[in-house]
């Protein structure tokens, strides 16, 4: 399949309604969204916690897009085989983590799934310059991972610009994940980033007529990314 260039907008499931993923799943994805984002948290990486391999699989059916697993974990490499099995279509693991994210990226490679790789706002690109040729994505955190809802730091569109320049051609994903809004898509859009997560930005407003906000939600996003492109 050739490499996908486009921009995607994946909405990230945090902010969906808990006790209706499927339903939630499903109309995100009837409304426009490339991906669904997945964010598993373990309460030590980071001060939240969320979801095991076994919600994983239960949301897997429900997903007809791409499912975009976002571990905000650690250890990081025991995990890595039963998120696969669970139904990723990507595993990102942060470089955050643990000390060899080289053997960990080699790790989701293994499950034959793709691979990213994560920094969190205040770790350098450097920290994952020798890693580039074996991932599919970069994913630049512009929050704090642990919760949805916060606000976007500003200091990740020029990492997205330098992170582009580093890439140039090759055939890997720059996805940005937090505070993702109609005001900042556009900045990290134009930097470079082809894949925004956006959590509250798409589930805001859905408490009546949820699909339809959350199509609105999404087309305005879209619509800003588009008027700068
Ligand atoms: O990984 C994370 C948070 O750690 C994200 O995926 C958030 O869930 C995005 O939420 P918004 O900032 O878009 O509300
Ligand atoms: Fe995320």
């Amino acid at each position: 399949m050739s490499f996908d260039r486009s921009l995607k907008i994946a909405p990230s499931i945090l902010s969906a309604d808990f006790a209706n993923f499927g339903q939630e799943i499903q109309a995100i994805e009837a409304q426009g969204a490339d991906w669904v984002h997945v964010d598993v948290m373990d309460g030590h990486f980071v001060p939240n916690l969320t979801f095991g391999p076994p919600a994983v699989k239960a949301f897997r059916p429900h997903v007809k897009t791409f499912m975009d697993v976002h571990l905000m974990i650690a250890p990081v490499d025991p995990y890595i085989e039963a998120y696969a099995e669970a139904g990723a279509d990507m595993i990102t693991a942060h470089v955050e983590a643990g000390p060899h994210i080289h053997r960990t990226i080699q790790a989701i490679k293994a499950t034959g799934k793709m691979a990213g790789v994560s920094l969190n706002p205040g770790t350098p690109l450097e920290s994952i310059e020798h890693v580039l040729d074996l991932v599919d994505m970069v994913l630049i955190m512009t929050v704090n991972p642990g919760f949805g809802g916060q606000k976007f730091i500003h200091s990740g569109v020029e990492k997205t610009r330098r992170l582009r320049q580093m890439i140039g051609d090759r055939p890997i994903h720059i996805q940005i994940d937090g505070g993702v809004t109609t005001e900042t898509a556009p900045l990290v859009a134009k930097a470079g980033a082809d894949v925004l997560v956006a959590g509250s930005a798409v589930f805001k407003g859905g408490s009546v007529d949820r699909a339809e906000v959350y199509g609105k939600n999404i087309r305005a996003l879209k619509s800003a990314v588009s008027a700068v492109l």
